[in-house]
């Protein structure tokens, strides 16, 4: 059920999605009404978390059984009264999903008020406390100790240090002071760690900050399903052309078992170092992380040129290319009010189609290409897979395995063949749910929801023809 406003989006991007979740091929399939409610459903959904939190475990240290029971006495710590359960997906043998509880409907709220900015205020709804840093603003007389009630600064006008704030703020939940207000915001060096401790958020879910480290790896569903697709074999060289800060560059080196080359590139310096300090703390070794712009990354010097270790490449170089583009992120929840611009929102495609083409060059005949982002867009998602189609002859559409998420959208004039064989996580697929951990009645419910209502996301899976 909702209790969050519906995402804010700016006027111009409003009508935008609106005119996209109304595109003519989507009114024939599914009807006025049926597209209507679609649209009403999503900006809903947006705004609030998913119901699962997911959980990789790294099994090239672990088993997935002792990963669990681990979590179990982890998860305990934090809820000593409560069951929390904890299942092993089906399909995905690798993955775990936690349920986020929540709605619930907190009737007290504290006179000492604490104001966050939405990032922060989006990871509390995914379980984090609240870190010094994304606290913006705490009534003039918080002391350690306090009790506090927490709100998210959905449009970003809070003043840093404000004692007061009259703002579009959204409730999130209740917590205690670890810091007085002088203690954050009377410094002169930045203030690091917890701020608040969260004793009831409205969505509630552990906290996985500094949670077994090495074990397991807080990743969204759908991005889970991305390397199983890519399906990467022991001993392969495989390009994770946008791989920051490394998720599925571990995973596909885990898949791998640690053997062969997986060469990761991301244009930012800070994110590569991000990149390889997963590396390492999953004790993967044959991840190369390099800082380099990847719509640069095919080698044009004449043959016999020396080639170093890393980029730029030989074309047709890759046993498997990973495009996990740089994209809008509006599949992203929760998330309450997009700042995004018309422009901004659609000046992706460009880049992803120069990034894309650098991939098709590199990959070698007979190789597998999968390209994901994590937005709802058709521009960025079945229209892409349109243009790639019709401008690169080589390419062939793959079937999916697994193939949890829905077909791709009708809008880009794709067949029906194709779009069955496109997986996109659509969070305007299902109603919103309540969710209480005791009454999630059989095992079937709980999967089938979980792989529902996640982050919007979409996945294609291309091979390039020999
Ligand atoms: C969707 S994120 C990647 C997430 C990552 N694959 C993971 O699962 O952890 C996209 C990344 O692309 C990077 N990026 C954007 N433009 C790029 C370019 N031209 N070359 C390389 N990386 C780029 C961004 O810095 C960002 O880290």
């Amino acid at each position: 059920m909702s209790v969050f406003p519906k995402i804010l989006l700016k006027r111009e991007v409003h009508d935008h999605l609106h005119n996209v979740y109304h595109n003519k091929e989507l009114v024939a399939n599914l009807g006025m009404v049926e597209v209507e409610r679609k649209f009403e459903r999503l900006q809903s959904c947006l705004s609030h978390p998913p119901s699962f939190t997911t959980i990789r475990v790294n099994t090239l240290v672990t088993s997935v059984e002792d990963a669990k029971q681990r979590l179990a006495e982890e998860i305990k710590k934090q809820f000593p009264d409560d069951v929390i359960p904890i299942h092993q997906h089906p399909n995905l043998k690798d993955l775990l999903l936690i349920p986020v509880i929540g709605p619930r409907r907190i009737q007290k709220q504290h006179s000492v008020q604490v104001i966050v900015g939405a990032q922060c205020g989006n990871a509390v709804l995914r379980g984090a406390h609240v870190y010094s840093a994304g606290i913006l603003s705490a009534s003039k007389w918080m002391k350690a100790g306090d009790e506090v009630s927490v709100f998210s600064d959905i449009r970003g006008k809070c003043r840093r240090g404000a004692v007061e704030f009259d703002g579009a703020k959204v409730f999130i939940g209740n917590g205690k002071a670890e810091l007085s207000r002088s203690d954050i915001f009377c410094t002169n060096s930045p203030v690091k760690g917890k701020g608040i401790r969260m004793t009831e958020a409205v969505y509630s879910s552990p906290s996985f900050d500094n949670m077994l480290p090495g074990y397991i790896y807080l990743q969204n569903l759908p991005s889970a399903v991305v390397s199983h697709v890519l399906s990467p074999q022991p001993g392969e060289r495989v390009l994770d052309m946008c791989a920051a800060p490394g998720g599925k560059t571990t995973h596909i080196a885990s898949l791998m078992n640690d053997e062969g080359e997986v060469i990761a590139m991301d244009k930012t310096a800070s994110k590569v170092e991000k990149i390889k300090h997963n590396a390492s703390l999953l004790q993967l070794k044959c991840i190369q992380a390099y800082c380099f712009n990847s719509t640069k990354a095919v080698l044009c010097e004449p043959k016999g040129m020396e080639q170093g270790p890393g980029p730029p490449f030989c074309p047709e170089s890759f046993d498997r290319i990973l495009l996990d583009a740089p994209c809008s992120g509006m599949g992203q929840r929760p998330n309450m009010a997009c700042l995004l611009s018309l422009k901004e929102l659609i000046s992706y495609q460009a880049l992803q189609r120069r990034l894309f083409s650098t991939a098709v060059e590199l990959l070698r005949p007979g190789g597998t290409l999968v390209y994901s982002t994590c937005t709802i867009t058709l521009a960025e998602n079945e229209e892409q897979v349109a243009w790639a189609l019709k401008t690169f002859s080589c390419l062939q559409l793959q079937v999916q395995e697994p193939h949890i998420g829905g077909e791709g959208m009708p809008g880009a004039g794709l067949s029906l063949d194709h779009l069955k064989l496109l997986q996109r996580f659509d969070p305007s697929a299902t109603e919103m749910h309540d969710v209480d951990a005791n009454k999630l009645k059989s095992d079937d419910d709980l999967v089938s929801l979980a792989d529902s209502d996640t982050i919007g996301f979409f996945i294609a899976k291309f091979l390039k023809k020999s």
